[in-house]
């Protein structure tokens, strides 16, 4: 599968870098053609003279037959459309294909002088059918062009792919608030997805002019461009025309339901007239109907009409219109022009993304010969050897695995790189630590190459590596649904195996500054790593924002001092805004400017909503050994009233609400409240009322912070039901994951029937994973599958 997808895409690739740029100019002239007609009229207003009665082909002929004499006049063209100018087509001369074509005013027969734009639109014209070579060598290569834009079209869709195909917005939306690459992307997959079925439509139609064999192959089925034999005069008599009983006859024949038409006149020994006419209602403008008269009596040899072929005499018959996209009226043009033109778009993200891919490998390359120049040696199967295992789509994994190792080496410790598609079954037996870096793509899903792996690891079960200890730095993106999926995926599958954390998963939004620093903090107080240098992008803007409230929540709790802390925003009178569910990060200013070293930002999780006015969070007092935590003690004790910090909001959408009024099931414990209070206020003001809490603390008389908020909802009818779980209330303790045990049936009937969504927010030692298990337990593994593939299953946890 993953070979299958990795071929797939070099084919997307390489022609989308090679074909790419002639596609760009053949679908640029192409929407240039869109609006030829109108805007031909447009720059060739019909003179007022001109409004004056059109004369009939017989006239019209005898009056340019005067002004040219000695030309023959092979068609002629006219329209019932007031003013629109007859055209005139002139037999070529001898030993050429085309003749000359004029134009004539309608109601005199003056010949016009070439219409504006008209040389400029058949340059572009030949630019796209035949890249302004000669006819007969341009027009394979426009239809071989046209087959690659169907396979990069095609091979695009089977990469995007997604895995819940029903989700119309895994397909269809643009999220303008991915950046970079991931935008980038998701910008080419939308685009083309809408512009799929034009792009089907134009290159399948282009080929079939492009390949005469197609084409004569296609006609012969459908029963077309059967030369019809007319009968012929003796070679030396001369033409016998008189056009005046032909176009009486004609008019006749078709009770003057036309519009327009063109008559071929005959030539040397001909004795027939051919009519190819429109009718006033007709399906598009290749509806055409066929009339033969005798050229000398008007009298009808054959009438052909469009109504009369068989489907697929008329499929062949709408190419052109399906091509020009007029088959679907006005709409359908807009669309052609738009996707023609959007071909330009396509090749300028396609050329990003590739240019990015290719800076992204060059580092990597710079990171291998870093590692090289630092490489410690190793006995080969050294049990002491760290293993840094990557997965990576798009090289950041790489490159920061690569990074990982040279600092270690650097450290004098030995490391070995490898991606985990290379890891064998049994490989992780031969490593008593491994760093893993792993990314997450399309859906929270792991990369490609690293697919089968992440298939096969989550299989095994039992403590097959316990004799394992892991550190995990998880690349990802907040704003996808699924932040950071495979990383904790692996981390849920290391832990069920028995691995033992080095140290908490490090999870990365994009490339967070912050979060790399943690990651490196962790390697130095476990390996020792001192001096790696690590890629430093621009630092996410903070504002300055005012401790403006704290308040004790837990006054006697056995449990370590809760505060629910309130912040304003210091300067700027436009209002502030989130989403409810989202984060802060905050920098304990004066700690900052006292000298100390500038602490890493913390997260919090915000519980209040933007109506309340303030930020609010609910903040655990860290109590160490060596005194208060650095910004946990600076917020709850050691800022005064009104002190500054930095603070910035950031976007959680993994851990947002629906739209609708979709019941929820809100679980948690201790600060997590705060998450959870958050989206409760939220679904309360929209007067959602189908919610569900499960919220566990420790004693109901030091602890029931949050029940009077939930009881006011309860009896509101906004809250369906509230579980508050008190651990020590009682001899045994009780924790949440055994409410949920408790209330299976309950459980199941919110979210198998009733479609419920699962937000977590709390602890990830031991809550998180026990909710994990017990929702398992409940629903199913499959169950439990489903929700975390539709999206249901939502948490944030730290
Ligand atoms: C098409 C695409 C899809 C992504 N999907 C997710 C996702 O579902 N969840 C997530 O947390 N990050 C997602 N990301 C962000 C990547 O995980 C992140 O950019 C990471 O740094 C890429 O590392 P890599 O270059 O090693 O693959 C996605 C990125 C792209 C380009």
């Amino acid at each position: 599968m993953a070979l299958l997808r990795r071929v797939w895409f070099q084919i997307h690739w390489f022609i989308g870098i090679t074909a790419g740029s002639v596609l760009v100019v053949i679908g640029l002239s192409g929407a240039t053609l869109s609006f030829r007609a109108e805007i031909t009229d447009l720059l060739n207003p019909i003179p007022a003279a001109s409004a004056a009665p059109a004369l009939a082909p017989p006239a019209l002929v005898a009056r340019v037959q005067a002004e040219m004499p000695g030309r023959r006049i092979a068609t002629v063209a006219v329209s019932t459309e007031p003013g629109r100018a007859a055209r005139i087509g002139f037999a070529p001369p001898p030993g050429e294909r085309r003749g000359e074509t004029r134009f004539a005013d309608p109601a005199t027969g003056a010949l016009l002088p070439d219409p504006v734009g008209e040389h400029f639109f058949e340059f572009v014209e030949e630019l796209h059918r035949w890249l302004l070579l000669p006819r007969d060598d341009g027009k394979p290569i426009t239809g071989s062009l046209a087959g690659l834009l169907l396979l990069l079209a095609l091979s695009g869709l089977y990469l995007r792919w997604p895995r819940r195909p029903f989700a119309w917005r895994q397909w269809l939306r643009i999220d303008f608030a991915l950046r970079g690459r991931a935008f980038l992307w998701n910008l080419h997959a939308v685009v083309g997805t809408v512009a799929l079925l034009a792009y089907v439509v134009s290159t399948t139609t282009g080929m079939y002019w492009a390949f005469d064999g197609l084409r004569k192959a296609v006609d012969g089925a459908a029963g077309e461009g059967r030369v019809v034999r007319a009968e012929r005069a003796p070679a030396d008599a001369p033409v016998t025309l008189d056009l005046a009983r032909v176009w009486q006859a004609f008019v006749d024949t078709t009770g003057g339901d036309w519009t327009q038409v063109t008559l071929r006149l005959p030539a040397r020994n001909g004795t027939q007239v051919e009519a190819v006419y429109l009718r006033t209602h007709t399906e598009h403008e290749r509806a055409r109907n066929r009339l033969y008269l005798q050229a000398a009596t008007g009298e009808t040899l054959r009438h052909e009409r469009y109504a009369d072929k068989p489907p697929l005499g008329r499929f062949v018959n709408s190419i052109y219109p399906l091509h020009m996209g007029t088959y679907w009226g006005l709409p359908g043009r807009i669309v052609m022009m738009l996707t023609s033109l959007g071909l330009a778009l396509f090749a300028i993200s396609g050329w990003m993304m590739y240019l990015g891919r290719r800076r992204t490998a060059k580092a990597v390359r710079a990171e291998r010969a870093r590692l090289d120049a630092v490489a410690v040696p190793a006995t080969a199967g050294d049990a002491g050897q760290v293993l840094v295992a990557f997965a990576s789509q798009t090289g950041h994994a790489e490159r920061l695995a690569l990074q990982t190792a040279s600092a270690l080496q650097a450290a004098g410790v030995a490391a070995v790189v490898r991606p985990v598609s290379a890891l064998s079954a049994d490989a992780l037996l031969h490593f008593r630590q491994v760093l893993w870096v792993a990314s997450s793509f399309g859906e929270g899903d792991p990369s490609d190459s690293a697919r089968a792996f992440a298939r096969e690891f989550a299989r095994q079960s039992g403590p097959g590596l316990r004799h394992l200890r892991y550190g995990l730095l998880a690349l990802g993106d907040r704003h996808y649904a699924t932040f950071c999926g495979f990383g904790r995926k692996l981390d849920h599958d290391l832990h069920n195996q028995g691995a033992q954390p080095l140290f908490p998963m490090v999870e990365v939004d994009g490339e967070d500054p912050a979060a790399l620093a943690r990651w490196h903090d962790a390697l130095r107080e476990t390996f020792g790593v001192r001096d790696a240098v690590w890629p430093v992008s621009t630092a996410p803007v903070f504002d300055a924002w005012r401790l403006d409230g704290r308040r004790l929540l837990n006054a006697g709790s056995q449990g370590d001092p809760l505060f629910e802390i309130e912040l304003r925003r210091v300067s700027g009178s436009d209002a502030v805004n989130w989403t409810p569910g989202a984060l802060v990060e905050i920098v304990p200013r004066q700690m900052h400017d006292d000298g100390a070293p500038a602490p890493a930002p913390r997260s919090y999780s915000v519980a209040s909503i933007p109506s309340d006015g303030a930020v609010q969070l609910l903040v655990r007092q860290a109590r160490h050994d060596n005194g208060l935590g650095v910004a946990s003690g600076w917020l709850t004790v050691g800022a005064p009233m009104g002190a500054e910090l930095a603070l910035r909001l950031v976007a959680n959408p993994g851990f947002a609400l629906p739209d609708d009024a979709r019941p929820c099931i809100f679980i948690g414990n201790g600060s997590g409240f705060a998450g959870l209070r958050a989206l409760l206020r939220e679904r309360a003001r929209r007067g959602h009322g189908r919610n569900w809490l499960v919220f566990g603390e420790r004693q109901a008389a030091h602890d029931g912070f949050g029940a009077d908020e939930v009881a006011a909802w309860q009896a509101g009818g906004l809250v369906a039901r509230a579980d508050f779980v008190y651990s020590r209330d009682q001899a045994q303790r009780v924790y949440v994951q055994d409410r949920l045990r408790e209330a299976g049936e309950v459980l199941k009937q919110w979210v198998d029937e009733e479609g419920a969504i699962v937000f977590v927010c709390g602890s990830l030692e031991g809550m998180a994973p026990g909710v994990d298990a017990a929702l398992t337990e409940v629903l199913g593994e499959s169950g439990m599958d489903a929700l975390i593939a539709e999206g249901r299953y939502r948490r944030d946890v730290y």
